[in-house]
């Protein structure tokens, strides 16, 4: 299903002409931006290649964007693969073969590489070199290729899939955090200006409040209201058009949809709100119960709308209100409010 405000990423999104550039233009994530900005300049300063970073967090929050600033600002190449992409050792060692000294090598869904290939990984990131098999049957034998030293970036939004050696093996390890709001209304605005529209503050605000601290979404939604602006009020957002806009599009104040709706309803009247279990949830609603983790969650649980609880999800007190129903702190069922 296409959803407005599903943080994976459609066709149209993440034009280019919108991705920052460099770090300073990179909005939000201060701590990790702060570290970064140390690393790069250490690394440069030794003339090494920065160590091996690993960028986690939900679809949308800026990792494939923050790798190109990493290569930007390390003044080197940056290829790109994405994980199910790489389907035998041959082809991780062809993508190996090919890199310079210093260049950064982005493996998306890093979590979805193939066990064999990833075993090739090991001694690429430790020691810059590659075990090849040539030869059949007696004649087999192993030859070392050696690698410049490259520096791998993985993103990946289930860091709980990636195994232990693989995760150990980078020295730079950060999790994407959903943004604030001043922080959405920036990248909404700095959107609004890289695509020329005028825009009024209220419907800045309008919109960052709905992107679910998602810069992708936020510029998705943007996109959808500068429709309305340009065919009702001459191209100009104002808060009007993009409040209209934004409810014509079924996005709540809080930034849930009709999905999210379902979700929650669906613990609350099918399962008095909790705990139930994932699966129970996902074939109640028909969803997908990995999606329902990797894409919806993230932001219930954020906002506070769901607790995770050994005993499976419970609906909080605070999604009822914000659903208008009465909630029942039900104490012998051990409902967590
Ligand atoms: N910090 C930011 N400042 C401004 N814009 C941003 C920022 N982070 C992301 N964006 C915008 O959001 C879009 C999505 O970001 P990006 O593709 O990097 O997300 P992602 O984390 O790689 O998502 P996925 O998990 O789906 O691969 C980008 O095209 C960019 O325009
Ligand atoms: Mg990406």
């Amino acid at each position: 299903m296409n959803r407005l405000v599903d943080g994976h990423a459609d066709q149209r999104d993440d034009d280019a002409s919108l991705r920052p550039q460099t770090l300073a233009e990179y909005i939000g994530q201060k701590d990790l931006k702060e570290n970064l900005a140390v690393f790069i300049e250490a690394a440069k300063q030794r003339e090494e290649a920065l160590d091996h970073v690993l960028l986690y967090g939900p679809p949308g929050l800026g990792k494939t964007t923050l790798s190109y600033i990493l290569a930007h600002e390390m003044g080197t190449n940056i290829k790109t693969a994405s994980g199910p992409s790489i389907e035998k050792s041959g082809d991780l060692a062809a993508i190996l073969s090919q890199l310079e000294p210093g260049d950064i090598l982005f493996i998306d869904e890093i979590h979805r590489l193939p066990k064999q290939v990833e075993e090739v990984l090991y001694p690429a990131m430790e020691d810059f070199c590659i075990d090849i098999v040539v030869g059949k049957d007696a004649a087999v034998r192993s030859i070392r290729l050696d690698l410049p030293p490259f520096t791998l970036v993985g993103a990946t939004t289930r860091a709980g899939d990636l195994s232990a050696p693989l995760r150990d093996r980078f020295g730079i390890v950060n999790q994407l955090q959903f943004y604030h709001l001043d922080e959405l209304c920036k990248i909404v605005s700095r959107t609004a200006k890289v695509m020329g529209n005028e825009i009024a503050e209220g419907a800045v605000m309008e919109i960052a409040r709905r992107s679910r601290g998602t810069p992708r979404i936020a510029n998705r939604l943007f996109r959808r209201v500068r429709d309305f602006a340009q065919v009702m009020n001459d191209g100009v957002v104002s808060e009007e058009i993009a409040t209209m806009a934004l409810d014509r599009l079924k996005v709540d104040h809080m930034g849930l949809d009709d999905v999210d709706h379902k979700y929650l309803r669906g613990i609350i009247e099918r399962f008095k709100g909790g705990p139930v279990g994932m699966e129970a949830i996902a074939s109640s609603i028909g969803e997908e119960a990995m999606t329902l983790e990797d894409v919806y969650e993230p932001y219930l649980l954020q906002i506070g709308f769901i607790n995770r609880t050994p005993r499976g999800r419970v609906v909080t007190a605070k999604a009822y209100q914000h659903l208008g129903i009465a909630y029942q702190d039900d104490l012998f069922g051990g409902k967590l409010p």
